[in-house]
């Protein structure tokens, strides 16, 4: 049912040591058929191109200077040519753009695999507008000029047949007519120079924009109900700007460069005209040359142009290629062991031992924590705001390792298991769940795509879900908007339950997954949560007593630690903190209600 794609066809060269064009060349190399064949083909149509003076300065001394040869003799010739041109230019234009976008393909894929791969602790510290940015623009620099500096390199080949046509006419003419072309290399460099960086600071203004762009969408509920659209906007403006500050740069810069750099050839020209012509008029040389060297001058200021360009945008893609190997250096933290193994048949023994984790560098937020879930047991993990209560949870499916002690499941420790194996065994709901821009039904099958729908509605009612999603627009198939802003929270976790339920698995995490669900519904659901829970190990990160009730063992963590573990009644009874923790939430939710009243 679904389509498979094919993968990437090459991988970038791992060595780091290595230059980034050799790192990258193994993607031009998958596809040197292609390429070589636009190549050949594109050299081929130079070749066609630069014999059209020749032709042209044949016709006017054999066929208008003097009667020797018909003119339409020319005339055909020169209708050839265009046809060859024509379909040569068309094929090379052809391969190398489907070159260029296999290339562009397969670096996205291998930068979207690499981050798929990537950990938690790497999400931590990167910053999502940067890693878009990378997969966006960085990629297509990349992609440009390794698909397109070799086209532009033989196309620049076109200035040495010039010379070489120049020089079989006459060779004191050709070295005069090339005398302004070092100025013009010259001035074509400064020009490139001064423009480089303006180009750069108009890149990086963009970017400015464009993130202001993305924070006005992504936060557009933040920016109305602060009713900050004024403020956002003068920040665009702002950032808008110095973009337009940046471009006018770049129009003075090229304003001041290009008649310059354009007008050299005239020089040229003229020197060709005052020589050219004393030749002519001594009859050492036809009036035909003169228009051949003309046509051939203008096609050797290309390559001054293009490689310029070419230089230009080397500079680039290298700082592109440079920060994409950053990200695709990375390691993956968190991975497979070489001899990791495949968990069967769980029974869900689950146990923390003396667990010692804290994030990154930062101090420890859990210290010496140990708790063990026997199989099928449903407990709930209570404590003051901050103590560590999810990142306790993140640790079982393994999200993050811990820094000493161990987490297992039936007795494996979860770095010895497979991942694929471990998120199959421990299902995890989050308490702001993310859910994608598709269907209602595709959201809750997202883990088992070939799902049957009546799987599918029996897992939407264990969660509550099925009522309102009945009374949506189209049901099952309505599409929920971005990021499922268009439902409620307390819909939206219902729907990411549903979703975790379809996997069945043995053991399951809810981090406050019903904090949005009005305690009511959430009395409501009690039920088919109860049945959700028999059978499976599950762990509840919980604040409100109504989810609390649905544990069979409660246990408060404190400095890192638990501190007491039973039944809530024993709990109130004997741990003064419990008590404290608990009033301590329903305070907040009441304060919550009165701040909404
Ligand atoms: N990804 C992270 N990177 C760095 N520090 C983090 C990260 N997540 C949480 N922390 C820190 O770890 C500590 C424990 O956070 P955690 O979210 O586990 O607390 P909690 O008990 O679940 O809190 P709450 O009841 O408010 O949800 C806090 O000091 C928090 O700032």
């Amino acid at each position: 049912m679904n389509k498979t794609y094919p993968p990437p066809s090459a991988a970038i060269d791992p060595d780091p040591s290595r230059s980034w064009l050799w790192r990258a060349w193994p993607l031009v190399r998958a596809h040197r058929w292609m390429f070589s064949a636009a190549l050949v083909m594109s050299g081929a149509s130079m070749l066609v191109v630069v014999q059209v003076p020749r032709l042209i300065q044949d016709a006017v001394d054999n066929s208008i200077v003097s009667d020797r040869v018909p003119l339409s003799h020319y005339m055909w010739w020169l209708v050839g040519m265009s046809v060859i041109m024509l379909v040569v230019g068309y094929l090379s234009k052809q391969l190398l753009f489907r070159a260029a976008a296999r290339i562009e393909y397969d670096l996205r894929n291998i930068v979207y695999e690499h981050l798929t791969a990537m950990s938690f602790p790497f999400y931590d510290r990167m910053q999502s507008g940067q890693l878009i940015s990378r997969a966006n623009s960085d990629i297509r620099a990349v992609q440009m000029y390794l698909a397109f500096a070799p086209y532009l390199l033989v196309q620049s080949g076109i200035s040495l047949v010039s010379f070489a046509y120049m020089l079989a006419i006459d060779v004191p003419l050709a070295i005069l007519a090339m005398l302004p072309m070092p100025l013009m290399f010259v001035a074509s460099r400064r020009m490139q120079r001064s423009l480089f960086p303006v180009s750069w600071l108009i890149q990086a203004r963009l970017a400015d924009v464009a993130t202001v762009v993305d924070e006005n969408v992504n936060g557009v509920r933040v920016v109305k109900s602060f009713a900050a659209e004024r403020s956002q906007l003068a920040s665009l403006q702002k950032a808008a700007t110095s973009v337009a500050w940046a471009n006018v740069k770049d129009a003075d810069l090229r304003a001041r460069w290009t008649p310059l750099v354009q007008n050299l050839p005239r020089v040229g020209m003229a020197i060709v005209l005052l020589y050219g012509g004393y030749l002519v008029i001594h009859g050492e040389l036809g009036v035909g040359a003169i228009l051949a060297f003309n046509a051939y001058l203008l096609m050797l200021q290309v390559p001054f142009q293009v490689i310029g360009n070419l230089i230009m945008l080397g500079q680039r893609s290298s700082a592109a290629a440079k920060r994409l190997y950053e990200v695709l250096d990375e390691k993956p933290e968190i991975a497979d062991a070489p001899d990791a193994r495949e968990i069967t048949g769980p029974r869900g023994d689950v146990r923390f031992d003396d667990v010692t984790f804290g994030y990154g560098d930062g101090l420890d937020v859990l210290k010496g924590f140990s708790l063990q879930l026997r199989p099928g047991e449903t407990v709930a993990l209570v404590g003051r705001t901050g103590t560590g209560k999810s990142t306790a949870a993140r640790l079982l499916p393994r999200f993050y390792d811990v820094r000493a002690g161990s987490v297992s499941v039936d007795g494996h420790d979860v770095r010895d298991l497979t991942l694929r194996s471990l998120r199959d065994t421990v299902g995890v709901v989050l308490d702001e769940p993310f859910l994608f821009s598709a269907s209602v039904r595709d959201n809750i099958a997202y883990g088992r795509p070939d799902a049957d729908f009546t799987d599918i509605e029996r897992v939407a009612r264990l969660a509550g879900a099925h009522e309102f999603i009945t009374e949506l627009s189209e049901g099952y198939d309505t599409v929920i908007g971005e990021r499922g802003y268009t439902l409620s929270g307390g819909q939206r976790q219902r729907i990411a339950i549903a979703r975790t339920l379809l996997l069945n698995p043995p053991v399951l995490v809810l981090d406050d997954a019903t904090s949005a669900i009005d305690v009511q519904v959430e009395q409501e659901i009690h039920a088919g949560l109860r049945s959700l829970f028999a059978g499976r190990t599950t762990l509840i990160v919980a604040h409100r007593l109504s989810t609390i009730s649905l544990a069979d063992r409660v246990v408060l963590l404190d400095g890192g630690r638990i501190v007491a573990d039973g039944t809530h009644k024993e709990l109130l009874a004997s741990t003064p903190l419990y008590a404290e923790v608990l009033a301590q939430a329903d305070e907040t939710i009441e304060e919550l209600g009165s701040v909404g009243r």
